[in-house]
C-alpha cells in the first residue's frame, strides 16, 4: 500500500535541448560571402565564422617566418603548431595568431596574393577544417560559417546551405571599389579570378552540391541577399533529448 503522506517526487523528465542552427555559405571571391554572413548572423542572433580569415592568418604567419610557402611539410608544421584565436561576434570579428592580432594585416594585398599557396596545402586544410568543425560544434547559440568548402566538407549536414555567386565582372568591380587606389586593376583581377582558379583545385565552390541553394547576388543589394538567406532559416529548431523523440521549439 503506497504511503499517501510521503512527499511526491516528480518523475525525472529528459531535458529537451535545441540543436543550434548552422548556416553554411560558400562561393567565389567577391561574391559577398563575408558581408552577407555577418549580416545574416546579426539578423538571426548567431555567431559568425570567417574561415577565409583562418587561411589568411596562417598565410600571414608563413610570410613572417623563414619557412618557404612552397615547403608543404614545413608550412603544415608551422600552422599546425600555431594558436589561432578567432572572435565570433559578427559586430567585431577579430583574429590573432600566436598572440598577434592580425585582423587588419590579413587583408593586405601581399596576403591575398599568397593565400592560395597555403590554402592548397592539403595538410593545412585538414588541420583548419578540424579546427573549424570544433568551433562550429561549440557555438551554442548557432553560427553562420562562410568559406569555400563549408557546404561540402566542413558542415555538409548544416540545415541551411547556400552557394553565393555573382558574375565575375561584378565581383572584380566590387573588390576594386573596396580597395580603391591601393591596388592596380591587374592586382584586383589576380585577387579574384586567378585566386578562384587556384582555390578551386582543392575546394568545390563553382557548382552547388546536392541540397545547396544558389543565391546570385549580381543584381541584389547586400541587404536583399541577407534577407534572402535569413529567410531560408527554419522558424523552429529540432530538439534532442535523452530517450524522447525529437520535437520543435521556436527559434
Ligand atoms: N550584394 C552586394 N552588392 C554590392 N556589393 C556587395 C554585395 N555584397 C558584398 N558587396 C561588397 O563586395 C565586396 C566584397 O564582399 P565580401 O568581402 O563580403 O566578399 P567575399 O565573397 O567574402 O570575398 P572574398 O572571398 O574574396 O573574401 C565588399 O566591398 C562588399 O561590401
Ligand atoms: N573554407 C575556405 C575558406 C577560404 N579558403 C581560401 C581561399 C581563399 O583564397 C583564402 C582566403 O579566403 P577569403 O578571405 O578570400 O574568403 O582562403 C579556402 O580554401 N577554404
Amino acid at each position: 500500500m503506497p504511503d499517501r503522506h510521503a512527499p511526491s517526487v516528480a518523475p525525472e523528465r529528459p531535458e529537451a535541448v535545441t540543436t543550434p542552427l548552422v548556416v553554411a555559405i560558400d562561393g567565389p571571391s567577391g561574391s559577398g560571402k563575408s558581408s552577407t554572413a555577418r549580416g545574416v548572423a546579426q539578423k538571426l542572433g548567431l555567431a559568425f565564422l570567417d574561415t577565409g580569415a583562418m587561411y589568411r592568418a596562417a598565410t600571414w604567419l608563413v610570410l613572417h617566418s623563414d619557412v618557404e610557402a612552397g615547403d608543404t611539410d614545413a608550412v603544415a608544421a608551422l600552422v599546425g603548431s600555431a594558436d589561432i584565436a578567432i572572435a565570433l561576434d559578427p559586430a567585431r570579428p577579430t583574429i590573432s595568431i600566436n598572440g598577434t592580432d592580425v585582423t587588419e594585416a590579413i587583408r593586405e594585398p601581399v596576403v591575398s596574393a599568397a593565400v592560395s599557396a597555403v590554402a592548397t596545402n592539403l595538410a593545412v586544410r585538414a588541420d583548419l577544417v578540424a579546427r573549424q568543425q570544433s568551433i562550429i560544434g561549440s557555438a551554442a547559440q548557432g553560427i553562420v560559417a562562410e568559406g569555400r568548402d563549408i557546404t561540402t566538407v566542413v558542415a555538409p549536414e548544416a540545415p541551411v546551405r547556400v552557394l553565393l555567386v555573382a558574375d565575375p565582372q561584378a565581383r572584380v568591380a566590387r573588390r576594386q571599389a573596396e580597395l580603391g587606389e591601393r591596388v592596380t586593376s591587374s592586382e584586383v583581377t589576380d585577387q579574384v579570378i586567378r585566386r578562384d582558379r587556384d582555390d578551386s583545385t582543392v575546394a568545390q565552390f563553382t557548382e552547388a552540391a546536392d541540397g545547396v541553394v544558389v543565391v546570385d547576388s549580381t543584381h541584389l543589394t547586400l541587404s536583399e541577399v541577407i534577407d534572402r538567406i535569413a529567410d531560408l532559416a527554419p522558424t523552429s529548431r529540432p530538439t534532442v533529448s535523452t530517450g524522447a523523440s525529437s520535437s520543435a521549439v521556436s527559434r
